[in-house]
């Protein structure tokens, strides 16, 4: 029985020393707010008082704060409500209404209002007065951006405006507004009620939200943005849309938080284009006839309270920041997309609020959790879970373990680990040459020469194997699974930077150390393997002809090595946090080197 010499990979660590300085993690103040200039304007929400938090007032002001807005409210009237349902209602009178208007009005430098539930026609020509006495009566006054959402009936069917005030949202208040925001319920209810036309008008396809956005724009608002969330759309849809009416402007919103790049027509592997279920949203200007075909990808969730309240607010507060129409809208929406997104669904029993916060939360690493020192690679392995396990759970190390891993598997690995440790220290030398300070120069370089003694390992581990070294430099063919993670190494170290090399170096180093820790775990002393037949049995030392290596890799010298590689990446990220396409771009390497392991060991469980 041949016992195996040392065969460490102290090499493949990232040296403490390539680490820019730790920097203490900043707060990362993303997606809503980074463009929020320092000042602080002054928004107005007229609208219904939601107890359980997730619509209405509760909404607007949350999301005013998360723009960085400073909110106020008048009530039109409170609910008895939560995520369930709405209990009751009791509302402001009509004078209540316009004295609170009016003290807001009176004091405070109002930079963009939002209306949303207004309860009756009284309390709607109460605001409507009280708007007009203090913007509209002087010269010097002009009313600022007003986003009207018509609020009819909430999600779950109570009504939250007596019918009766329609007439006055379309002759009175429309023409007020810089946007109306209706939904596709409430656009069928205002155009079928504005057109005094039976049977009730529906609005079932892309086409329909042209034509209906146009014609609300008829009663006298600047914009009219029609929300296209209850219509069910693929991409497929848009497309053949775009195609027949070249004046539509598409805008595509690829943004999600997850870190997935979700492109809204994908080519899949056989050329063919893939359709995908979509939230198309139309955008009307009527001053220049500018049609806009809003797109984002559709989450399935129940965390939808509120979306409609938490999206013209967020639309009133981009204006009121200074944005421009397209922008406000298209902003709004991320934002109000991320509130689903990152939503708690464990609020409420019924339809639970949106994460108004999101922004506010530290980094964009979504693995980011209080106490847990490596979120980038904890969203790595969470996210690339299944080909991770397949990789580090792999039938070669678990036959390893029990010692029955047929030698010519073994010796395949062990040549073509040497031919890869030639692009390995080829990788470090980019690391090198893209580093700025003699301190990383240097640490890069300490690497290249651990990876020469390392090699010196492998000739003298195959000699014992009786594999010349002449065998192992000039005749062994180098497998396809091996060229093809090389070269993908030392393409990322071309095109990318020091970070992305580094990721594409981290599933090796980490993954090693995991396979030694689950190697160590899986002993009958320590435990926690299964025992029995097949793969799942104990992992035994004694005996084993491969025990050097599983100590290798379980010792605490590599298991320090890679927690310093981990410390490398992470502090590197936290001082300098990826954005969300950066981030994708970081998996999508993470990911394609952890398949690399995976086909690495496949490739060696061939027999030939
Ligand atoms: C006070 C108030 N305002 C608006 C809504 C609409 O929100 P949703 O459509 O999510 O129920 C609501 N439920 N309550």
């Amino acid at each position: 029985m041949v016992v195996i010499e040392r065969m460490t990979r102290p090499s493949r660590s990232h040296d403490r020393e390539n680490v820019t300085p730790r920097v203490k993690p900043t707060l990362r103040i993303s997606a809503a707010c980074h463009l929020v200039p320092m000042s602080q304007p002054s928004v107005l929400t007229i609208a219904g008082s939601d107890s359980g938090g997730g619509a209405g007032i509760q909404a607007d002001l949350k999301t005013f704060a998360a723009h960085g807005c400073y909110g106020t409210s008048a009530i039109t009237a409170l609910t008895a409500q939560n995520t369930k349902g709405v209990q009751d209602v009791f509302p402001s009178s009509p004078e209540f209404l316009e004295k609170q208007i009016d003290s807001i009005l009176s004091d405070i430098d109002i930079k963009g209002i939002k209306s949303g539930m207004l309860f009756d026609a009284n309390n709607t020509r109460a605001a409507i007065s009280a708007l007009k006495k203090h913007y509209l009566s002087s010269l010097s006054n002009s009313l600022p951006p007003f986003v009207v959402d018509p609020v009819c009936v909430s999600t779950s069917g109570h009504s939250l405006l007596d019918p009766a005030a329609i007439d006055v949202l379309l002759k009175d208040i429309f023409p007020m507004a810089t946007l109306i925001t209706p939904n596709k319920a409430e656009a069928e209810l205002l155009l079928s009620r504005g057109r005094r036309r039976e049977p009730a008008l529906k609005i079932e396809s892309i086409e329909d939200m042209l034509s209906a956005a146009e014609e609300l724009a008829g009663f006298g608002s600047q914009s009219v943005l029609l929300k296209g969330g209850h219509l069910t759309v693929f991409s497929d849809d848009v497309q053949r849309v775009v195609a027949n009416r070249p004046d539509l402007i598409l805008v595509r919103d690829d943004f999600t938080s997850n870190g997935e790049n979700m492109e809204i027509l994908r080519v899949n592997q056989t050329g063919t284009s893939v359709s995908h279920e979509l939230v198309v949203d139309v955008l009307y200007e009527t001053s220049d006839k500018k049609m806009s075909i809003l797109c984002r990808p559709r989450i399935r969730s129940t965390s939808t309270h509120g979306t409609g309240c938490t999206l013209s607010a967020a639309i009133a507060a981009r204006l009121a920041l200074g944005s421009d129409l397209t922008d406000a809208v298209k902003l709004a929406a991320r934002y109000t997309h991320l509130g689903i997104e990152t939503a708690n669904p464990e609020i409420g029993h019924g339809h639970g609020p949106l994460n108004h916060f999101h922004s506010l939360k530290e980094a964009l690493i979504p693995g980011r959790t209080p106490g847990n020192p490596y979120p980038l690679t904890t969203f790595f392995i969470r996210k690339s879970a299944k080909v991770w396990k397949a990789y580090v759970e792999h039938d070669f190390v678990k036959l390893l373990g029990r010692g029955i891993l047929p030698k010519e598997c073994f010796v395949r690995f062990i040549k073509q680990d040497y031919l890869y440790l030639r692009y390995y220290a080829r990788a470090y030398a980019l690391l090198a040459a893209k580093s700025s300070t003699f301190a990383s120069i240097s640490s890069a370089t300490q690497t290249i020469l651990s990876v020469l003694q390392e090699i010196n390992t492998h000739k003298t581990f195959c000699s014992a194997w009786g594999i010349s070294e002449e065998e192992l430099e000039y005749e062994t063919r180098e497998e396809a699974a091996t060229a093809a993670y090389g070269g993908y190494l030392i393409d990322v170290g071309l095109r990318g930077d020091s970070m992305m090399l580094l990721i594409a170096l981290l599933s090796c180093l980490l993954g090693y150390g995991e396979v030694g820790l689950w190697l160590k775990r899986h002993t009958k002393e320590n435990g926690r393997g299964k025992g029995g037949e097949g793969n799942e049995g104990w992992v035994v030392l004694e005996g084993n002809p491969y025990v050097e290596w599983i100590k290798d890799y379980s010792g605490e010298a590599y298991q320090q090595a890679v927690k310093l590689g981990l410390e490398t990446i992470e502090s590197r990220a936290a001082a300098d946090p990826p954005s969300k396409v950066r981030l994708d771009e970081w998996f999508r390497i993470w990911e394609r080197c952890t398949e690399f392991e995976k086909g690495f060991w496949d490739m060696a469980m061939v027999k030939e």
